[in-house]
């Protein structure tokens, strides 16, 4: 049963019952129009109450269904909001959980709203690429007026309870249930007027220079969501609220959707989505996975190394309230590390702050503790140790670690790239390691790839998967192999980017052609950003630069392949990137932010093509955006017929959430779908019979293969695979 109704006194109790989250599929909107219509012609019902089954309202139209057309054809959200709004009876909504998208529309076209304080409500459409389009642009403003509205429903944010009381959203805070208060509200004010209760027939009101105003949120939004439709179309329909009347604003609602749909970005920010949510799902060969392997509660933590990783997960830790030991080696750095979790925690604080909600760590550390001496962490549930990458370091304090250590604790490890089996090898309980890859600020980023080694059990596998999702994370179980997933794909794509200098490009012309991909920063941006001696000092340890590298070996190559060393001779002048004022692109100061390009690399570039006789050409966007994207994606390629991740969906939800790959074209394995594989095996085969000595560019089986089969969608990618190495 979708919709259930049963009747206290004279208030009848509507309640959707479509689990998980009491999603409006085409069933539940034809139920619920067909119970609502009843209750409202009842002469024994005098007021109606709206609400949902196991604690939860509406999480919004079911956005499993948008693929299909059945939502077209049957009752739409705005039939039942329209009916609700008109009923003569007074409608109350008990907003229990969540009232997202059409969940809090519905509530927006009842009358009163009432809320439990531990209750979020807002108009998240835009992050699945669409608008509220059930009326929320057009009943929003008329409720809490165009600059509280605009900003909730351009972000998609969610509003606490309380926050959405002082907005004006729901007329009741309620600390206990939210239905019983509905309904007492309801006998209240039965018999009462409705009339400045039906939100399409009240004006909006501004007391601003309309015009300027959505001119201003029209020029802010190109560049705060560059690239994305979604955002201008909300802006749209919101001003579509003051310039037309009601019902045709609704109109404009269904015009500027039916727009976004054709951009094909819809399409994809919700197969990023559902990508995301099934990332959680992990299944080992084995069959041992996420539904049948039950995690270990960790309750007591550490934190090895205090350096920028380590402050970030400390602080990630204690923001999700998980009490942390953090060690360092030395009383200074102990100090430094101290300071740094402290100042990060504050920030948290005060963000937490701004939206209303309370923090165990306002006014201090919360659960945090500092200390120098191992011997504290002997108790601990798990550790993650995160000092700098240097595999002889780490097994040091592995194997002094574990001998401390209980017998069942988890031991991880923070690596970007590291062999886990190797590091696992020095412990007593290697089935108890993993590695788990924050991304920088650690804090803040939410990608978090779980390496697994050969010797992981799965209990350490949904342990360390749980322990993310409570840390806020999206947490994707990788295999163990260098660099794991996200760089190793990155890999080839600055190896082109590279390349591009060599041919005639200058840095701004690639990163600025990646940027109008949608891209949030260019490689060369990138590289300025972390450093370029990062990349330098781990080439040096590869023998690609520096004093190993053999007498006689050709500047431009390694091992018979192509090599750019332009990165090494920038950092042989000390050209750093941000941190020395000078990398790639020139700065302000060291240390500063803005990037400016720099005539001293172009003149360098110029000299760099004279002396070895490249022969440079013009090169236009979309050549740099094939030459950097479709290397990258192959690599994607080989690492599913690898089985270093188990799915494309998996490699989409590591790009997108931790790579700044664009949601809105659903991620790189995604992206070579929608062009068609065809096209992305043409090019790099063209591509490579040109430059036999660029590996990466050679097109891997399984794309080749995925071609010869006709292009099956991505979800049946796997299936090709066939019984190809896994790793997972
Ligand atoms: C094309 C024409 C359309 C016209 C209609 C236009 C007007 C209305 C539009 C909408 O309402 S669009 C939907 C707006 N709502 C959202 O975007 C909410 C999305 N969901 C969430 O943010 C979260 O899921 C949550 C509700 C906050 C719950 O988070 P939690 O972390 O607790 O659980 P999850 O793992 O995220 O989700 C559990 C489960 O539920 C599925 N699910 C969630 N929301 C929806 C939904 N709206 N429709 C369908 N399914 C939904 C989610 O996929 C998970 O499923 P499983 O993985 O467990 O199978």
């Amino acid at each position: 049963m979708e919709v259930t109704r049963y009747q206290s006194h004279a208030v009848s109790v509507i309640e959707i019952n479509h689990p998980p989250v009491n999603a409006l599929s085409s069933l539940v909107c034809q139920a619920l129009f067909k119970e609502f219509v009843e209750a409202s012609k009842d002469p024994s019902v005098e007021a109606i109450v709206l609400c949902g089954a196991n604690g939860k309202f509406c999480a919004g139209a079911d956005i499993r269904e948008f693929k299909s057309t059945s939502l077209m054809k049957t009752i739409s959200i705005e039939d039942i909001n329209g009916n609700i709004e008109s009923c003569k009876k007074p409608v109350v909504a008990a907003i229990e959980g969540v009232a997202l998208g059409g969940g809090l529309e519905l509530a927006l076209s009842c009358h009163y709203r009432v809320a439990h304080i531990k209750a979020i409500v807002g108009l998240p459409e835009v992050l699945i690429g669409i608008l509220p389009a059930a009326g929320g642009t057009q009943r929003l403003p008329r409720l809490i007026g165009i600059p509280a509205a605009l900003d909730m429903i351009v972000r998609g944010r969610h509003v606490p309870a309380t926050e959405a009381f002082q907005l004006g959203i729901v007329d009741q805070v309620v600390q206990t249930n939210a239905i019983d208060a509905a309904v007492h509200l309801a006998r209240e004010i039965i018999g009462k007027p409705l009339d400045n209760r039906r939100l399409s027939t009240l004006p909006v009101q501004y007391n601003i220079n309309i015009e300027d105003f959505f001119d201003n949120a029209l020029k802010k939004a190109k560049i705060q969501f560059f690239g994305a439709q979604a955002p201008l179309a909300c802006i749209e329909a919101v001003k579509a609220s003051v310039e037309l009347p009601f019902y045709q604003g609704l109109k404009k609602e269904q015009e500027l959707i039916a727009s976004l749909v054709t951009t094909g970005q819809p399409q994809a920010q919700q197969y990023a989505f559902f990508s995301e949510r099934n990332a959680g799902k992990w299944t080992l060969p084995s069959g041992e996975g996420w539904d049948n392997v039950s995690p270990k509660i960790i309750k007591t933590t550490a934190v090895i190394g205090l350096g920028t990783m380590g402050r970030g997960i400390v602080t990630s830790l204690s923001k999700a309230n998980i009490s942390v030991i953090a060690l360092e080696q030395d009383e200074k750095q102990l100090n430094q590390g101290k300071k740094a979790v402290i100042s990060l925690l504050e920030k948290e604080a005060e963000k937490l702050n701004k939206q209303g909600k309370s923090s165990s760590f306002a006014n201090g550390l919360g659960p945090v503790h500092f200390t120098l001496d191992f011997g504290e962490i002997r108790n601990v549930d798990l550790v993650i140790e995160a000092v700098y990458e240097n595999m002889g370091l780490k097994k040091k304090i592995f194997q002094k670690i574990s001998k401390i250590l209980k017998p069942d604790a988890f031991l991880c490890t923070n690596t970007s790239g590291l062999d886990i089996d190797e590091i696992a090898s020095v412990t007593n309980r290697p089935q108890n390691v993993i590695g788990m890859h924050f991304f920088s600020p650690a804090n803040i980023m939410r990608l978090l790839e779980v390496v697994r080694g050969c010797y992981t059990s799965p209990i350490t596998i949904a342990t360390t998967m749980s322990l993310g999702k409570t840390l806020g994370k999206v947490a994707v179980l990788v295999g163990n192999c260098p660099l794991f997933v996200g760089n190793r794909m990155l890999l080839p794509y600055v190896e082109q980017a590279g390349y591009l200098l060599e041919d005639g490009c200058n840095p701004e012309d690639v990163d600025n052609a990646l940027e109008h991909f949608g891209f949030a920063m260019g490689p060369f941006c990138m590289m300025d950003l972390a450093g370029l001696d990062v990349g330098w000092r781990s080439r040096m340890e590869k023998g690609l630069t520096g004093d190993r590298v053999p007498t006689g070996t050709p500047a431009r190559q390694r091992q018979g392949n192509r090599y750019c060393p332009i990165a090494d001779m920038l950092c042989e002048l000390g050209r750093f990137g941000q941190k020395a004022g000078m990398g790639w692109y020139k700065y302000e100061k060291l240390g500063g932010r803005k990037a400016s390009p720099d005539p001293w690399i172009r003149d360098f570039l110029e000299k760099y093509r004279n002396t070895h006789q490249i022969k440079s050409h013009v090169i236009n966007s979309e050549e740099i955006i094939q030459r950097c994207l479709y290397v990258l994606i192959n690599a994607g390629f080989k690492i599913l017929e690898d089985g270093i991740a188990t799915s494309p969906e998996d490699i989409d939800v590591i790009y997108n959430n931790g790579y700044g790959w664009p949601k809105y074209r659903g991620g790189p394995m995604y992206y070579a779908a929608t062009t068609g594989l065809a096209k992305v095996y043409e090019t790099l085969d063209r591509n490579y019979k040109a430059n036999p000595d660029i590996p990466s560019m050679k097109p891997t089986f399984l794309l080749r293969k995925l071609v010869a089969v006709g292009e099956p969608p991505l979800k049946e990618w796997k299936t090709q695979l066939g019984n190809l190495n896994n790793k997972l």
